[in-house]
């Protein structure tokens, strides 16, 4: 009787009527998000899946825990007819997961699989001007940052092979990079540590604030310090902290500007740009003094193999203003999301060009180890700390400042000594800490002998330089001959 009176459009069977009146009168829409798009698969489920299968809110009843193979996170997906909560710009949304069989199986080339799944998005109506499409883009952005940062990340080099980029090669070599540093294992003042970390999250979600204000999106640090004290360690922790791949460039590979250039150009975003002794790497003369440039002794021969003049040479390597084109000039902007980071045990070495403000966008110094520094150490080897050791503790804390270990010497007693127990490892560290002190006082008193020494011949009163009688103490200056040999 309904079907007679209804216009044509209207004629349905019941149950699609039904559906069709509720969906009218509902306060909701909903969007099916079906995993296959005809046969081919359908981007926007993928990462639907992936997105919600690393949502912190997870509220739904059933899920189905999976762990891929070599990971060590475990993930979930929802299982069929199950419902998950998400936020987006204030407005509340929800996903069902919904599994059936397939009815009729056509004729296919390729395997199709028996099951029919699919998302539904269910949001309210007053919110779909809001969120749409950018709820959508939001997703598919995190889903492939999510990706990313599961796939295994590399390790790129050139000074392996991978074919000289002059000839057509690629340049680069890669290797699978596994290193274990994170910012928790790395040994350094805690507040540093986390104004490095801000500063790296503020880089790594900066994109918006980088176009406003016009700037390339890339950031310079710069790690100085003696040896052992990190400097490789944090780029690691750098790197696996946002997952970003490494290029480590060997600058002494590299034989001109252009192939620099080359060779910066095929790097990929979200990457950091590694260039380790960098006062070793280069000379690096004031590129504002025109003065030509002789080539560093550690430059390998150009490849035509040719004598080439002086001119020739200057024009033919690696400069300063070479490398500061990239990591500053135009060609700065040439890929995304880079970070550039060089390091050296002499800083004072280093052209004011490359430390001018603006340029290494953070200049950080990885120092001796400090005590907050060793408890971390210490808890990276030996676990951590028990009640009963507040005795060793003190005279570490005491002892510690007296001295300059590096962390690597701290680790390189820790590891030696850690079969032996936890309380003999920190007995042996607090007695090389103590043997340093010594070690040290026998040096600044060899110091201080050297110059009164020296005081005393340069003295015309005391007769000094004339092979006179010296009022310096016997005993002293054999201390001193023993920690330190006299110059004078
Ligand atoms: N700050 C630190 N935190 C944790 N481990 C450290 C730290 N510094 C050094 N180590 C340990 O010492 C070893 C050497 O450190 P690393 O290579 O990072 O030093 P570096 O500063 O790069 O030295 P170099 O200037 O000689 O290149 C590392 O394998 C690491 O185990
Ligand atoms: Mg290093």
């Amino acid at each position: 009787i309904l079907h007679s009176f209804l216009p044509p459009e209207l004629r349905l069977s019941p149950d699609k009527l039904s559906r069709r009146l509720f969906r009218y009168f509902s306060s909701y829409c909903y969007y099916d998000i079906a995993e296959l798009d005809g046969v081919s698969p359908n981007e926007l489920y993928n990462a639907v899946q992936l997105y919600l299968s690393n949502t912190a809110s997870v509220s739904a009843t059933r899920v189905s825990l999976t762990r891929p193979p070599n990971s060590s996170t475990f993930t979930f997906n929802l299982s069929n007819n199950d419902y998950l909560y998400d936020t987006f710009n204030g407005a509340a949304v929800s996903w069902e997961h919904h599994v059936t069989q397939r009815q009729s199986q056509s004729f296919s080339w390729r395997p199709v699989s028996d099951e029919k799944r699919g998302f539904t998005l269910k949001i309210n109506k007053k919110d779909k001007p809001f969120i749409l499409p950018a709820y959508l883009d939001y997703i598919m952005d995190s889903a492939a940052e999510l990706r990313r940062k599961n796939k295994d990340r590399l390790l790129y080099t050139n000074s392996r092979g991978g074919g000289s980029i002059d000839s057509g090669g690629r340049g680069w070599e890669s290797v699978p990079f596994k290193h274990p540093s994170t910012f928790e294992t790395l040994a350094m003042d805690p507040a540093l540590k986390d104004e490095i970390i801000a500063d790296l999250r503020e880089f790594s979600e900066g994109k918006a604030f980088y176009e406003r204000t016009g700037r390339a999106w890339k950031r310079g640090y710069l790690l100085h310090g003696p040896p052992g004290t990190g400097k490789s360690s944090m780029i690691a922790a750098m790197a696996n902290h946002l997952g970003y791949d490494i290029y480590d460039l060997e600058l002494t590979e590299v034989q001109t500007n252009s192939n620099l250039r080359k060779l910066l150009m095929k790097t990929t975003p979200k990457s950091i740009i590694v260039i380790e002794d960098i006062d070793c790497s280069l000379e690096l003369t004031n590129r504002s003094s025109g003065e030509k440039k002789e080539k560093p002794p550690a430059q390998k021969p150009l490849p035509s193999g040719a004598a080439a003049s002086g001119e020739e040479a200057q024009v033919r390597s690696v400069t300063l203003s070479g490398l500061l084109n990239f990591t500053d000039g135009l060609w700065s902007c040439c890929g995304n999301e880079r970070i550039f980071v060089f390091t050296t045990n002499h800083v004072e070495r280093l052209d004011p060009a490359l430390l001018r403000s603006g340029r290494m966008d953070m200049h950080i110094f990885m120092g001796y180890c400090s005590f907050p520094a060793l408890k971390i150490l210490v808890k990276n080897y030996l676990g951590e700390r028990e009640e009963e050791e507040e005795r060793v503790w003190m005279e570490l804390e005491e002892v510690l400042v007296k001295v300059e270990i590096t962390p690597a010497d701290v680790s390189e007693v820790l590891i030696k000594n850690r079969r032996r127990g936890r309380r003999v490892a920190l007995e042996e560290l607090v007695k090389v800490v103590k043997g340093r002190v010594e070690e040290r006082k026998v040096v600044d008193g060899g110091e201080e002998v050297v110059e009164e020494v020296k005081r005393t011949l340069e003295s015309p009163n005391d007769g000094g330089g004339g092979g006179t009688e010296m009022s310096v103490d016997d005993e002293r200056l054999d201390d001193a001959k023993e920690g330190k040999e006299l110059t004078v």
